[in-house]
């Protein structure tokens, strides 16, 4: 499991987080205007043209590859790539995760037009992308990380677009092994239940990052 060590304060954190966030958040509504948008042909190349340039200006300077799992020196975590969760990632819904003090996790999101598959439905895909994560995070909820080895879902009936809710725990150990069961929901009650077997990678023997923390958390 590679981490990689970025030394910066609170404060750096919260300036870049300030700085991407809406940035993010801009990218992501452009990816459900360009799904939905009924604007004249003339308007749609005009759009193009300013995104391209909004490309080239980030483009100027950038890293090589993936982003990676950064965290700081006191071990808060920064996967601001990460597809589910991150927060430079305008593909990520995102989903927020909220630890409870019994080890559960939940997290209430929505998702919109970018993650359509059946009409006016959540693609499956995606609902498993998000309780993979969940899952996961359950299954990290230990403070021992792990990876998922076997994910099974059964889809109970199409996950409408829209508010949801998902939610996992940890049901059995079994040495290296984890089984996390979780679903996913919205306002009628659940739409997809999951089973995981997680596993702790077998050299893990020390701490792992936490998240990084946002103004309010407690
Ligand atoms: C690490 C491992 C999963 C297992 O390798 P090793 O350590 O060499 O395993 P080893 O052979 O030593 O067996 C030990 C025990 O485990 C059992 N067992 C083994 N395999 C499986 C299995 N597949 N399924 C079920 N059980 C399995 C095996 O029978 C044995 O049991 P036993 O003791 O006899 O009763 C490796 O296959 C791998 O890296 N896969 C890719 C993982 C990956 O990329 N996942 C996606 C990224 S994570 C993510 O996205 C989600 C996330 C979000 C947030 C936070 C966290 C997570």
């Amino acid at each position: 499991m590679e981490f990689t060590l970025e030394d910066i304060s609170d404060d750096e954190i919260a300036r870049r987080r300030d700085l991407y966030e809406p940035l993010t958040d801009s990218v992501r509504e452009l990816v459900d205007a360009v799904i939905r948008t009924e604007v004249d042909d003339d308007s749609v190349r005009e759009a193009h043209r300013l995104i391209e340039a909004a490309v080239n200006t980030l483009r100027a300077k950038q890293i090589d590859g993936s982003y990676g799992v950064r965290f700081t020196a006191d071990l808060q975590g920064m996967p601001w790539g990460n597809a589910v969760i991150g927060l430079r990632n305008a593909i990520a819904p995102p989903v927020q995760t909220v630890r409870h003090a019994d080890d559960r996790v939940t997290a209430d999101f929505t998702l919109g037009a970018a993650y359509e598959g059946p009409s006016d439905c959540v693609h499956g895909g995606i609902c498993a992308m998000v309780l993979d994560h969940v899952l996961g995070e359950a299954g990290s909820a230990d403070d021992v990380p792990c990876y998922t080895g076997t994910i099974s879902l059964r889809f109970l009936r199409p996950t409408p677009l829209g508010s949801l809710h998902a939610e996992a725990v940890i049901v059995e150990r079994d040495g290296r092994k984890k089984i996390v069961h979780g679903s996913l929901s919205d306002e009628k009650g659940q739409t997809v239940t999951a089973e995981g077997v997680f596993i702790v990678p077998k050299n893990w023997d020390g701490p792992m990052p936490r998240k990084a923390r946002r103004p309010g958390d407690a």
